[in-house]
Formats: structure tokens, sequence, C-alpha cells
């Protein structure tokens, strides 16, 4: 059953692909690892050569801004967070440009809230500007425009926006790619004995129970609740999920290819 589903992967052709902020960092420092970077860019570069479409929502902005400013750890105070993300989004584009660029792409900026997706008329031309840009072979680079955001709107973490997003341009699959192999039977830095979960094709109570807050990285923000959150949102509108790790972005090749890591989300009946 399983692999049933990973060899029907290489045949999605609209793609979102979710990168957590620990996934950007090294884990000592908190600094952005550059030489991991350089390999997502040539990975989803290298996908859109293959006529893919292909849509990269980035965490980062916050930790790179608080690491911009010499701070030890995310801020709390959510002006500071705030103030963080400003500078810290402004960075990471740069960065995204300019590698991008290398492999002759073109990368462009969607910044987003909670009430993108509410209102109708933002909703209605979030959906065209993105199939704009898809049909002209862009790579949109996704985050929540954290800056204007408040605490009453916010997504508040970009699982559940890159699902929002996902669901918003009827993308195929949708990939987070985190600081862990996938779904474990329950948080495995708390317990040694959890089990990774290969393929779930239904969100049940059971599924939902395993799910915690992060404990991994200081910079992650939801845990695992959250990337269950998005793959309910996924599941509805049929649109596969994948949770891998993005310890090493090669993975995007091997997942492509229908290898067996991390954890697939279907519906599981013929789409
Ligand atoms: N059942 C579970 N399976 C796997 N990881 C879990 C589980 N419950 C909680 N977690 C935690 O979720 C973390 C991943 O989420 P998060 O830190 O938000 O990462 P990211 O920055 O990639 O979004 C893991 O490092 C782990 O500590
Ligand atoms: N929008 C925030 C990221 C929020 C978030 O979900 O972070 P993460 O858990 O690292 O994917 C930022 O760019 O810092």
């Amino acid at each position: 059953m399983n692999q049933k589903y990973r060899n029907k992967l290489k045949q999605k052709k609209r793609i979102v692909v979710k990168i957590g902020s620990s996934s950007l960092a090294h884990p000592e420092t908190g600094h952005l690892d550059l030489n991991k970077i350089e390999v997502l860019v040539r990975e989803l570069s290298d996908l859109v050569n293959q006529n893919k479409e292909v849509v990269l929502v980035s965490s980062g902005a916050i930790m790179v801004g608080s690491k911009t400013l010499g701070f030890s750890k995310k801020p709390q105070e959510l002006a500071l967070k705030q103030a963080c993300a400003s500078i810290g989004q402004a960075r990471l584009m740069m960065i995204y440009q300019k590698l991008f660029s290398e492999y002759n792409q073109i990368a462009s900026q969607i910044l987003m809230t909670n009430f993108t997706i509410q209102n109708p008329n933002s909703k209605k031309n979030a959906r065209n500007t993105l199939n704009a840009l898809l049909s002209l072979g862009v790579i949109p680079i996704v985050n929540e425009n954290d800056t204007v955001a408040t605490e009453e709107i916010e997504v508040g973490d970009n699982d559940t926006l890159s699902a929002m997003v996902a669901s918003l341009i009827d993308a195929e699959l949708l990939i987070l790619l985190s600081d862990i192999d996938g779904l474990f039977t329950d948080d495995p830095h708390q317990n040694k004995e959890a089990k990774l979960i290969e393929f779930v094709d239904s969100i049940d109570s059971e599924v939902l129970s395993m799910a915690k807050e992060s404990t991994g990285s200081n910079v992650g923000t939801g845990g695992m609740a959250t990337k269950l959150c998005a793959a309910r949102i996924c599941m509805e509108k049929g649109c596969d999920m994948l949770i891998a790790n993005g310890c090493d972005f090669h993975i995007l090749h091997d997942l492509m290819e229908g290898k067996n890591a991390g954890t697939l989300f279907t519906k599981g009946e013929e789409q």
C-alpha cells in the first residue's frame, strides 16, 4: 500500500515544499547553513527543470533576524519577534535570490496572513498571483507576513500556512521538511521507544494523540501537532503530504523517486 502510493509521487506536477527554521540552520550555532541551502535551491531548480511547478514555503525570518541582532534565542515579545522577522525575511530573500539566479531560476516573494485566505477578494488575488507565477516558471517563496500579523489573526506556523497554500492552488503534493524523520508514535526526543510511521491514510484520534509540541530545536514552532493539522487540510483536498527529515535536502530527489522515507499522508484511495 505504502509503496504503491510512493511510486505515484513521481507523477506529481504541482508541489509545495516547506522548510522549517531548524532545517536551515546549523544546530550548534543557529546561524544559516549556506551549503545546505545551496543543495535545497539546486534540488528545487532541478524539479522546475523537470517541468514541475514548485512553491517554497520557507520559515526562518525570525531566526535569521534574531541571529543578526546577536540574540541567543528567538525573542518572546511580539514586537521584537516582528522586528526580527523584518530583518531576517529580507536577508533570507537576498540569499534565495542569489542562489536561484545561479541556477537560472526566477524566485519571487509572497507574504501572507490568515486574512489573505479568509477574505474572498485577497484569497482570489493570492490564488491568481500564485497561478500566474507558476505558469511563468517562477518559484514563489512564501512566508507569513510576520511583521503585520497580530496574535489574533496570525496563522502562527508555516506548517498550516503551507497546507493553506497547497489547498489554495490545488497542489498535488506538500512536502514538510523538518528536523525529524517523520511522524513517530511519540516524540522521539522524549521517548526512545517511539517508532516511525511510514503511512497514514486517516487522521484519527490515535494519530492525533501521537503529536506533541516541539522539543528538538529551540527554533521550531508548533511541533508535530501543526504538521497533522496541515495533513488534515491537505487530505481533505486530495493533496498528498510527506513529512521527512530536512537534514540533507537531497532527500527531495529520493522522495520524488518514490523512495520509502518519512511519513506519507494520503487518502488511500485511487486518485
Ligand atoms: N509524534 C512525534 N513524532 C515526531 N516528532 C514529534 C512528535 N511529537 C512532537 N515532536 C517534535 O516535533 C519536532 C518537529 O517540529 P518543529 O520543531 O516545529 O520543526 P520544524 O522547524 O521543522 O517545523 C520534533 O523535533 C519533535 O521534537
Ligand atoms: N514565519 C516564521 C516561521 C514560523 C514557523 O512555523 O516556523 P517553523 O516551525 O520553523 O517552520 C519565520 O519565518 O520565522
